[in-house]
């Protein structure tokens, strides 16, 4: 079976082919600042985003003909249960007309149902854990003011990934154990797994660390101050909390690398690169307790857990909590990939998603 990978994040899209469980290919489109400025919502993205997927076909001597299966990365639907959904007219239109959040990976669905319908013959596209999973516990969900209820955004396709395969090192099932998986990515998931639900989690755009590109929690107060301030317009400040927050606001770079060198010469850059190891240790001690602190092991996935020196930072605060596993990058392609050879192969029926007013 030849699966097609479609997962475009803020900056990048990043494509790949798998025959069965095998990735042969893999690309990061990259698209310039300059590039996504010249778009005023995400969705305006689409036809640049998909001119670049098609072109990495061309350049690989392959047509959406000779795949069996098309699999995106899914976006922001209403929250959804874990699991392959296919993607149909009803999601398309969902994810360009109606979605209340605006975030890249509404495209992925959208432009490989596109592309799909330019074959010769019908290929399905998957999507496989979308961002909007929500398995929270009723307790998780209040905020604290009825107008306001948490949500469940997180990069659940890659914990659910990492954790299954921890489980399998430890010779368990992910269901039959208690995790806290940690996502230090540009965003940053913490979430704790009560026999493979994810019970509670960080809104990765409004909640949690701050982390290299994002605010995460605030006070709240004076957020209300800056947002009455006059100073900023509404865009300007959703910018400043996801995208201009976090290492960026104190460094100007959103590169965790970047900002261990400056800290070689510079010990504010190293204060603040402590701060966000801090945060992080917090919020896992955090989802420690929602497991009432029965944790089988922690986990640390996520580009900056390539970083051995800030892995130990988190570490130092964190060490007694459970034992610590290290999964540095992501396997969010193999989750997608996975996810749709499940159904092809029979071992999984997928699920049609339905907004529920219909
Ligand atoms: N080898 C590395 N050492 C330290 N930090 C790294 C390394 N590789 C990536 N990072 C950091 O990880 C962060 C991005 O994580 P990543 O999971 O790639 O994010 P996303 O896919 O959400 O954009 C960046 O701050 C980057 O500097
Ligand atoms: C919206 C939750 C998922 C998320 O933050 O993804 P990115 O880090 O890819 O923006």
């Amino acid at each position: 079976m030849r699966i097609l990978v479609i997962n475009p994040g803020a900056t990048s899209t990043k494509v790949a082919v798998f025959e069965d469980k095998q990735k042969i290919l893999q690309e990061i489109l990259q698209h310039s600042v300059e590039e996504l400025d010249k778009y005023p919502t995400v969705m305006d993205q689409k036809e640049m985003r998909a001119s670049a997927v098609e072109e990495f076909l061309r350049k690989h001597n392959l047509t959406i003909d000779q795949f069996d299966a098309i699999a995106a990365r899914g976006g922001i639907l209403p929250p959804v249960e874990s699991g392959t959904y296919i993607v149909d007219e009803t999601m398309v239109d969902y994810l360009i007309n109606k979605t209340k959040v605006q975030h890249a990976s509404n495209l992925a669905a959208v432009i490989g149902y596109e592309l799909s319908k330019k074959a010769s013959r019908t290929i399905p596209v998957y999507i496989t854990d979308p961002v909007s999973v929500d398995e929270m516990i009723p307790e998780a969900r209040l905020s604290g003011i009825r107008d306001i209820e948490r949500k469940s955004l997180s990069h659940i396709s890659n914990m659910r990934a990492v954790g299954i395969r921890i489980a399998e090192e430890l010779g368990k099932k992910f269901n039959e154990l208690n995790m806290v998986i940690a996502h230090l990515g540009s965003g940053i998931s913490v979430a704790p797994f009560e026999k493979g639900r994810m019970i509670d989690v960080n809104n990765a755009n409004d909640e949690g660390p701050f982390s290299v590109e994002r605010t995460g929690e605030l006070p709240v107060g004076d957020v209300v101050k800056l947002c009455y301030s006059g100073q900023y317009t509404k865009e300007q400040m959703k910018k400043m909390f996801v995208g201009k927050g976090g290492l960026v606001a104190y460094l100007g770079t959103n590169d965790l690398r970047e900002a261990f060198k400056m800290a070689e010469s510079d010990p504010k850059a190293l204060e603040v690169i402590e701060a966000m190891a801090y945060q992080i240790a917090q919020e896992i001690g955090a989802m420690c307790v929602a497991l009432k602190g029965k944790v089988d092991a922690i986990v640390l996935t996520g580009g900056m857990a390539y970083s051995e020196r800030f892995v130990d930072m988190i570490k130092s605060y964190i060490f007694k909590f459970a034992p610590i596993f290290v999964v540095p990058g992501e396997m969010e392609m193999e989750a997608l990939a996975y996810g749709a050879l499940r159904v092809l192969t029979g071992v999984e029926e997928p699920k049609i998603w339905r907004p529920q007013e219909v």
